[in-house]
């Protein structure tokens, strides 16, 4: 049977580089053998989300994301909760295209991404759920959680990363304490924290050292819960994160995995959470990891080896092609034993 791929793409992502790459990705989808058609994503909250949704359910294959990392996680949201999911092909044109980073996809060339997709290698990537919502690179929460929304997408697209480092160093002298409950695997926090973050990939605001540990698809999050507030201190982090990743050892930070977070601010006062980049919500709220979830195309060749866990899918296809392949040379076998 014919496989069927959606390409939905947002064509004002990055600097409205899909509108001149449509024609060029669905040539490369069509060759791969997907039938192949089109959806324009649409300003409007939740559209992509249930473009997504609509497509997965009339049985397309493939979902190909063209966008930043917003339309991934809208078009994940939309097929997350299905119990069939199509494939997810990723194209990034955003502007800190954090994900596509963790899955070494080339970034602003659509048509080298699309040649990704159709070589065919697929891995289980691992998502979060947070409360009902999903997210696919990482959650956070605490003061500097306003940074995403602060910065306006045309300062965005103009500046691209360099906006968040600008806003940022503004935001840190508003940076304050907040008197957090967190419980994970290992143990519980209860205290001041300036921040918490889960992240599922090591490819956080376009810095791999922040989470240097993170394996896609074991099941984990790499959660870093950053205790101070002082700005002095941040900076420090900051900068051991820089030059190394040596952060994680540091007493000021608890760098721990797990597969669950529930969150929640003392004094009711308000957590802000941010999925992928987006506001999410406000603590309480209930994490879990939903180990291997999307098949997502990658290029695996370029992540390193103990970057990527087993997969129970592989894992389970060679399981059945060494019993047919056993079967094929000893075809008879089966009758022999019963008689
Ligand atoms: N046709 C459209 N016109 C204007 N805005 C759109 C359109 N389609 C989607 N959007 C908006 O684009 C945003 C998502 O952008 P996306 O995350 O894909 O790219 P980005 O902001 O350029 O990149 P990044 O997330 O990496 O910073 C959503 O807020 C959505 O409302």
């Amino acid at each position: 049977m014919v496989k069927r791929a959606r390409l939905l793409y947002n064509p004002v992502s990055g600097h409205e580089i899909m509108e001149r790459n449509v024609a060029g990705v669905l040539a490369v989808l069509e060759d791969a053998g997907y039938e192949s058609s089109t959806f324009r994503t649409r300003p409007e909250e939740g559209s992509t989300q249930a473009e997504a949704k609509r497509a997965a359910l009339a049985g397309f294959d493939l979902l190909v994301a063209a966008g930043g990392d917003g339309t991934i996680n809208e078009v994940v949201n939309g097929i997350a909760g299905l119990k069939h999911r199509p494939m997810l092909g990723i194209i990034p044109v955003g502007t800190t295209n954090d994900y596509a980073r963790a899955l070494k996809i080339p970034r602003e060339d659509p048509v080298g991404a699309a040649k990704i997709i159709a070589k065919g290698q697929h891995i289980g990537v691992d998502i979060g759920k947070a409360n009902d919502q999903y997210f696919v690179n990482i959650a956070g929460g605490g003061n500097m959680m306003d940074l995403t929304y602060e910065v306006q997408s045309d300062v965005k697209s103009a500046l691209g990363y360099l906006a968040y480092l600008l806003k940022g160093a503004e935001m840190l002298p508003r940076m304050r304490p907040i008197q957090m409950h967190l419980a994970y695997d290992e143990g519980t926090y209860d205290g001041e924290a300036s921040m918490f973050f889960l992240s599922l990939t090591n490819s956080v605001g376009g810095l791999e050292q922040i989470a240097p540990d993170a394996v896609l698809g074991d099941g984990q999050f790499t959660l870093i819960i950053v205790k101070t507030a002082n700005l002095v201190e941040i900076v420090q982090l900051l900068t051991m994160v820089l030059t190394g990743g040596r952060h994680v050892n540091d007493d000021r930070i608890i760098y721990t995995q797990t597969k669950r977070l529930d969150v929640a601010a003392k004094h009711g006062e308000q957590l802000k959470v941010n999925l992928d980049g987006e506001y999410g919500g406000d603590a309480p709220m209930h994490f879990v990891n939903l180990k291997q979830h999307i098949q997502a195309f990658a290029n695996v060749a370029a992540i390193p080896d103990d970057a990527i866990a087993d997969q129970d899918e592989v894992v389970k296809g060679k399981l059945i092609a060494s019993v047919h392949a056993l079967h094929d040379a000893h075809p008879n076998d089966s009758e022999d034993t019963a008689h």
